[in-house]
């Protein structure tokens, strides 16, 4: 492919997404808890529902739909945040999500476990006879199945207290199509969208996030085959070249041909569901 093929598929993909040319953590803040703010007016809601996981994405959104409640109440509105623990069994770096909370500082708490769920779902349908050959390949379904339960779990606690269902999806995530779709993927309002991955960690940071926390490696840790996988394991290219793509800069050819075959693999996930025309 020639270098201006290159360019303009690039060019196309950070539009689609939403990347800005230019950045200022402080101006972003502003206008995510702006967005968060009108969302909830504009819907009626009596505020925010999202499941903190400990990585530094709920951790930035996390506080973002704080600062949203409470510029809420102090407009005399009234709004609160629920902060989710979603844990499946015990988790690995349970520590990390309690420091996310102190962060936070969210008005509410609540502490779901989905293995129950999770892994009645998996024996109710493998009792249906549908069998698994490859025990990776069920590892690997069951840890959508976490993630699709995490969604129950926060739209029922929303459905409760008529709240809106946040999510954290970000240019980085979506381009690659890193999200299970109807999971994570599924939600009502994502305020970190057109971010790319350093620009969370920015955001974080302004926030006033520990460095440990904004520094977090990110991981799916959805496997429990590979607890803790770095994202970067997976994609086999660093959250840095994906960055540097969504921010319009030169990658390797290598990066390039990776991120454009991810987003070409996933447009599903991020038109869903698909029309009959
Ligand atoms: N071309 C197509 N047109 C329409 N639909 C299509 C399709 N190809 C697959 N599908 C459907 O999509 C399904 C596959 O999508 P999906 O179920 O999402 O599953 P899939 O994309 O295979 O797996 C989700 C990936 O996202 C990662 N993830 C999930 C959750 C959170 C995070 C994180 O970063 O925290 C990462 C996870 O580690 C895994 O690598 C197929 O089973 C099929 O139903
Ligand atoms: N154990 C968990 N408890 C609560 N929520 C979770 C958990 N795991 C995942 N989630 C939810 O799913 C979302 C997607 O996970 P993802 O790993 O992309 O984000 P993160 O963990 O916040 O940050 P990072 O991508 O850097 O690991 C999280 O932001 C969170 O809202
Ligand atoms: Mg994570």
């Amino acid at each position: 492919m020639s270098d201006t093929s290159r360019s303009y598929i690039q060019e196309l993909i950070i539009e689609e997404l939403g990347v800005a040319a230019t950045f200022d953590a402080a101006t972003e803040i502003e206008r995510r808890v702006g967005f968060l703010v009108e969302r909830m007016r504009a819907a009626g809601s009596s505020g925010l529902v999202l499941g903190i996981s400990g990585g530094v994405d709920s951790s930035t959104a996390g506080r973002l739909c704080q600062l949203a409640v409470e510029r809420v109440r102090g407009e005399g509105g009234d709004a609160r945040f629920l902060a989710m623990r979603l844990p499946y069994g015990r988790q690995r770096d349970e520590d990390d999500a309690q420091r996310a909370l102190t962060f936070i500082e969210p008005d509410d708490t609540l502490a779901v476990d989905v293995q129950p769920a999770s892994d009645a779902m998996l024996e109710s349908v493998k009792a249906s006879g549908l069998v698994f050959d490859d025990p990776g390949r069920l590892d690997f379904v069951l840890g959508n199945i976490k993630a699709r339960q995490r969604m129950i779990a926060q739209y029922t606690a929303g459905g409760a207290r008529n709240m809106l269902v946040v999510g954290t999806d970000h240019a980085a995530e979506a381009v690659m199509g890193f999200f299970t779709k109807f999971g994570d993927g599924a939600c009502d309002l994502t305020p970190l969208s057109g971010l790319t991955k350093r620009r969370v960690r920015a955001l974080a940071s302004e926030l006033g996030a520990a460095d440990d926390l904004v520094g977090k490696v990110p991981t799916a840790d959805l496997e429990s085959q590979n607890p803790g996988l770095p994202d970067e394991e997976a994609f086999g290219i660093g959250y840095d070249e994906i960055d540097d793509f969504l921010e319009g800069k030169p990658v390797s050819e290598h990066a390039h041909e990776t991120i454009v075959a991810a987003h070409r693999r996933t447009a599903h996930k991020r038109t869903v569901p698909y029309e009959v025309r």
